[in-house]
């Protein structure tokens, strides 16, 4: 190829990147002029990178100028234009032209920052640059090591200067792409957060715990090293892409030897990359399960450490769990160490092949265009080992991306924009709100193959009743509440509040609930809690913990008590949040026989003077004519529903009043 050939390319080449960078710069000042960019400050820090990028920018032009001194013997540019071809100063003044465009472009996006950026054209130019000042080096390094003293001080301007830029671009390119990694982590974290809270509760209830944290967090943290793998990638792919240029010119066989063991390693990872993708399937599936066991531990820590011998056998569990992981990790992991391993010996090779071969096969080698060749082949290594160690990770994180969308299908996102915006829409108040379920039904489908059915259910809920649902444990009353508070859907049926019918997903607007497995959040969610410290503190009176807790800034002091005392919390929550049906599943069950009483005798038929519906489960059958209508189950069917004639019978009422009242 000539040196005019040369010139022609470069100036087409930087010339078309120059013109695509000024269309990307008018795209910014458009943005400036319309106010969709705006002015950062740079502070100090800033004036001294500016001041340090115009004088790398000086000596790129200093590099330029002085490149006839590199030909030797033509040292001006007006001496090259005599004896080399017309197109050199053209090619050398736009490569220069585009390199100051991409600067100032540089500059414009620095000092006006748009939100959430991703700016790809800008990114990308920096690792190709990048990439290629980093074969310069070596290129540098190469004449500078085979060539005279002369050499050496001519290569040091163009050393120095590839190397500035290299660390430049190394420096801005991670720093966007971390912060472009992180904020895409931080966007799907927040879409799977959002999905999750609106998804249907019988779906949730059927994914494992594990699964749910390592798609949140360890599936998450593979995926956030995107950044860094793929800057690695992009730099080592376009040194490479430079060492082979650089060594076609050198010797075309050379390349060729390379490029064919380069093919024999990409085919050897191809064929690999089937079984390890099982592989590694298999172990985020063992890591899940693993994870499932860790919740146990957490959560049963006080069944462990009370019972030596249950501890010991789940200790065998855990640990056989965690061995498994650990095995098949070992499995994966030595697999690719195997690629590993034979990518970095191929070089080697290559290296030996030069050495020991060429100069049989080529006799006209000389001595320093071999050397040449063993310090690019040495060279190449760095980014050879860089790619063959980012090729696991980009595969681990493929895996994660897929489990992740896996997981967020799984929940089924469908069902969340048709019931993302649940309202009261059926104008309910508190006092005149009524609940009926009409030829309910709803039948469980376990895995291994049993099934439990709750229907025909026909019930209705007035306004200032109270509804008791007794019954048999596993009779379906908990079944029962989940479907009347919207958390199941019924399979037949339909659910109507004052006559209208409503969607399961909406029905949870309309209660407070506690659960006989609630969970007590420190924070009052979900509550205005202006103004409401007066009310507050008149409950947590009523409750008697008012020496135990207090309410600040709507968030409960503490919520380290015990057990009833937590439940006396859940139930001034749901006295705060003023929804018109009250459902308490077995509330009283573990409330002192005292307060039991003041619960059933004092503070559900408060909750019924002020009109509220409330329906509790309970097997406190000494209670049981406090109610207004009584529902008994058994095998998921009403046994009986029972309308009674007075509500209330005892007199206790008049001592809440009284406390009401102090
Ligand atoms: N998540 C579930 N998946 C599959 N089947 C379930 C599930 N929960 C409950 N069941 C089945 O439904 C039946 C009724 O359970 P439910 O919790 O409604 O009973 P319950 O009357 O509330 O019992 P208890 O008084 O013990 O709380 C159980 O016997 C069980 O077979």
């Amino acid at each position: 190829m000539s040196l005019d050939d040369i010139a022609i390319i470069v100036m087409s080449l930087t010339g078309s990147f120059g013109l695509a960078t000024l269309v990307y710069m008018s795209k910014v000042l458009t943005q400036i002029i319309n106010k969709k960019r705006s002015y950062r400050s740079i502070g100090r820090r800033g004036i001294a990178s500016f001041l340090l990028s115009v004088i790398f920018m000086t000596g790129l032009g200093f590099g330029m100028y002085r490149i006839p001194y590199l030909l030797g013997h033509h040292p001006s540019w007006s001496q090259l234009t005599e004896w080399g071809p017309p197109s050199l100063i053209p090619a050398a003044i736009t490569l220069y032209a585009s390199m100051v465009i991409f600067y100032v472009y540089s500059l414009l996006i620095a000092y006006f920052p748009q939100q959430n950026e991703k700016s790809w054209f800008y990114l990308g130019t920096l690792s190709i640059l990048g990439g290629a000042s980093n074969t310069l080096i070596i290129f540098c390094i190469n004449i500078a090591i085979s060539g005279s003293r002369a050499e050496l001080s001519k290569m040091f301007l163009y050393f120095t200067l590839a190397l500035t830029f290299y660390i430049i671009s190394q420096v801005l390119v991670r720093k966007k792409l971390i912060s472009i990694a992180n904020e895409l982590i931080y966007t799907k974290r927040m879409t799977m957060i959002d999905i999750f809270l609106r998804s249907p509760y019988n779906k949730l209830e059927k994914i494992e715990s594990g699964r749910i944290y390592s798609s949140l967090n360890n599936e998450m943290e593979i995926i956030s090293e995107f950044a860094n793998t793929l800057i690695t990638v992009l730099t080592s792919s376009i040194t490479l892409i430079g060492c082979f240029v650089y060594l076609g010119v050198l010797n075309l066989y050379a390349l060729l030897l390379l490029l064919c063991v380069l093919v024999l390693i990409v085919l050897v990872y191809q064929q690999q990359s089937g079984k390890l993708d099982a592989i590694w399937e298999k172990v985020r599936d063992l890591q899940n399960t693993f994870l499932d066991y860790i919740q146990d531990m957490v959560g049963g820590s006080k069944e462990l450490s009370i019972n030596k011998k249950k501890s010991k056998q789940f200790r065998g569990d855990i640990e056989a769990s965690c061995n498994d992981y650990m095995e098949q990790r070992i499995v994966g992991e030595v697999k690719f160490a195997y690629v590993t391993i034979l990518s970095e010996i191929s070089f080697i090779i290559i290296i030996g092949a030069v050495v020991f071969l060429f100069p049989y096969l080529f006799k006209s080698l000389d001595i320093s265009t071999m050397q040449s060749f063993v310090y690019l082949f040495l060279f190449m290594i760095g980014p050879i080992t860089v790619l063959s160690s980012a090729v696991p990770n980009m595969m681990q994180m493929k895996i994660s991306w897929q489990r992740i969308n896996q997981f967020m299908s799984d929940l089924g996102s469908l069902q969340i924009s048709q019931t993302d915006s649940a309202k009261l829409t059926t104008g309910a108040q508190p006092n005149q709100t009524s609940l009926e379920l009409i030829d309910v039904h709803f039948n469980y489908t376990s895995d291994n193959g049993e099934s439990f059915m709750v229907g025909p259910i026909n019930l209705r809920f007035n306004p200032s009743e109270i509804s008791f649902i007794t019954g048999g444990n596993g009779s379906g009353k908990s079944t029962l509440a989940k479907l009347i508070t919207g958390l199941y859907s019924p399979t037949k049926g339909e659910i109507r509040i004052n006559g209208n019918l409503v969607e399961s997903m909406q029905l949870g607007e309309y209660f407070s609930t506690i659960f006989s497995d609630f969970y007590l959040f420190k924070r009052i969610y979900g509550v205005d809690m202006k103004q409401k410290s007066p009310l507050v503190a008149h409950y947590l009176k009523l409750l008697r913990i008012e020496d135990k807790v207090e309410v600040k800034d709507g968030a409960f002091s503490t919520v380290k008590l015990s057990t009833g005392q937590r439940k006396r919390l859940a139930f001034l929550v749901s006295y705060l949040e003023g929804k018109p049906f009250c459902l308490y599943d077995e509330w009283a069950a573990d409330q002192d026989p005292e307060f039991r009483q003041y619960f059933y005798e004092v503070l559900l038929p408060e909750l019924k003077k002020e009109g509220k519906c409330i329906i509790a489960i309970t097997h406190d059958d000494a209670y049981y004519d406090v109610a207004d209508q009584l529902v008994k189950m058994e095998f998921g069917k009403l046994q009986k529903v029972e309308r009674c004639k007075v509500g209330i019978s005892r007199a206790n009422q008049l001592i809440f009043s009284n406390n009401l009242n102090e």
